[in-house]
């Protein structure tokens, strides 16, 4: 048995680490040939997930091919490039997709696209508050692992649990994907509010409300509200509303100091999927005829459409409603 991991960003890399600190052999595709020489050279991926020296059992690649011998696959691509790098994979093999984030252009969630493009490979999503230096350390972490296949679910949560590792099962895989979708956006509100001063009153209003527009998209699109109250909603929520250790986070606090988005947004390296995510839930939010206030504020500062100070006034001035 043997795991491929497609995508050695941060995320990628940790997986990776994850599944090979016993010794398990690991194939780990990289799109760049400077992360493959350093990773099967130096053992470390200095690019995306620095200061870890990764296990000797990590094979890194830049060819699709040498995924041909794996038994399951984890997809840690952005969400935007989600389509392309599953459409290369060897079909037929079970896929773990771990990307958070709704394709623009189309509107789908990630397993949506994923069926899409390798329509004969078994589909789980893997979503839940892990931030990928505490996995590479092995800190401990849970996480959502859902699949419609209880068998297969089963089978996939065991090859990947280890001692500080516990994945938690669940059947909920559009509930697991939006989860990790929408709290991406939340994140950059949550940020806006700490790099305005806006107190940390403000930060706890955003993750309660912003939870009920998490509930409220969900439940619209199929989820259910336990899977929303979960690891992969409010349990990621909390995490990445709560630390600059998140790139969402950290993107907001700019926008929140009154850096425009364009300058935030040039030339980043590292991926703030939130700020992809956040037209597609917002014209998909009123196409269901959802209401999504914050999701709705944050469109507007990552257009550089309105000053911050009418954003913020705009949220407060909305007319009182029942919680
Ligand atoms: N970093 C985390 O802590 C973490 C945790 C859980 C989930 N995720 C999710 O994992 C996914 C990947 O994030 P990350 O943090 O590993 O990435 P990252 O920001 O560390 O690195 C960016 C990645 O994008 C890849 N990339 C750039 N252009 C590409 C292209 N054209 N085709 C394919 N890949 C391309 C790079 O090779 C690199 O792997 C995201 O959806 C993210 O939300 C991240
Ligand atoms: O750094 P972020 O904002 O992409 O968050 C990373 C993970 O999704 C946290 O679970």
């Amino acid at each position: 048995m043997k795991a491929g991991v497609i995508g050695a960003g941060a995320w990628g890399t940790a997986l990776a680490q994850l599944l090979a600190a016993d010794g398990q052999a690991v194939t780990l595709w990289a799109l760049e040939t400077d992360v493959v020489d350093a990773i099967n050279g130096a053992r470390e991926n200095p690019l995306y997930l620095p200061g870890i020296t990764l296990a000797p059992s990590i094979r890194a690649t830049s060819a699709m091919a040498d995924l041909g011998d794996c038994d399951m696959l984890l997809v840690v691509s952005p969400a935007q490039h989600l389509r392309s790098v599953v459409a290369q994979a060897p079909a037929g093999v079970p896929l773990i997709l771990c990307s958070k984030g709704i394709e623009a252009g189309t509107g789908l969630l990630m397993g949506e696209v994923a069926r899409a493009a390798q329509p004969t490979s078994p589909i789980a999503v893997l979503s839940g508050p892990t931030f990928a230096h505490e996995v590479a350390k092995g800190l401990p972490t849970a996480i959502t692992l859902a699949c419609d296949n209880a068998v297969l679910g089963a089978q996939l949560a065991a090859r990947i649990a280890r001692p500080a590792f516990r994945p938690y099962l669940s059947d909920d895989v559009t509930g697991a994907e939006i989860g990790g979708a929408v709290k991406n956006v939340l994140a950059i509100a949550c940020g806006v509010a700490d790099g305005a001063g806006l107190g940390l009153n403000a930060r706890a209003a955003l993750i309660s409300r912003g939870f009920a527009e998490m509930t409220r998209f969900g439940l619209a699109r199929g989820a259910r509200a336990e899977t929303l109250a979960g690891l992969s909603g409010l349990g990621d929520l909390v995490l990445t509303c709560s630390s600059t250790n998140s790139r969402n986070f950290s993107l907001g606090q700019g926008l929140g100091e009154g850096r425009s988005a364009a300058d935030l947004l040039s030339n980043r390296r590292t991926v703030a999927e939130g700020a992809f995510t956040a037209p597609v839930l917002r014209d998909a939010a009123r196409a269901a005829g959802v209401e999504m206030p914050v999701v709705e504020a944050v469109c507007a500062l990552l257009a550089d459409a309105a000053p911050l100070g009418t954003v913020i006034d705009a949220l407060l001035a909305r007319p009182l409603r029942p919680e």
